[in-house]
């Protein structure tokens, strides 16, 4: 069975929670190819030994590349823990890779609570499970 594509991304806020969210799942997320925005993927590799593919910082166009993903059917699942307290330069690329998880139906958690459902889901690494992709 090949590997799922996980996309993990934490705002500066939201990092502490994404690394605890992580090392709470690491032998689920350990079956997964992780790739994540570079700030983010450099502290969990260095936090928690996870091998995990780095873009670059969502402020210089992380978002977007995890995006192009999306839209090439590339990417399984998203974890996002963006900060809704704090505003962010790149707003618009937040918005952009968010909108492009509905119109792919890529699952996407942004909270510890739904990722932890997510995660934990029967489904999460069964091969079973394929969600329909619209045919635009
Ligand atoms: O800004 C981000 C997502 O919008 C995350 O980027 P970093 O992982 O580089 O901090």
């Amino acid at each position: 069975m090949s590997k799922l594509t996980v996309a993990l991304v934490a705002h500066d806020h939201k990092k502490p929670e994404l690394l605890a969210w992580v090392q709470q799942h690491i032998d689920t997320l350990r079956q997964c190819d992780l790739v994540a925005t570079g700030t983010t993927g450099g502290l969990i590799n260095s936090e928690t030994g996870l091998t995990v593919t780095r873009y670059k910082s969502g402020p210089l166009g992380g978002d977007q590349q995890i995006g192009a993903l999306i839209a090439e059917n590339k990417l399984d699942a998203l974890f996002f823990f963006w900060d809704p307290l704090n505003a962010a330069p790149h707003d618009p690329d937040v918005k952009a890779l968010l909108r492009l998880c509905s119109v792919w139906n890529v699952p996407v958690a942004c909270t510890p609570a739904t990722a932890d459902l997510v995660v934990t889901s029967p489904w999460f690494l069964s091969s079973e499970y394929k969600p329909i992709k619209p045919s635009f």
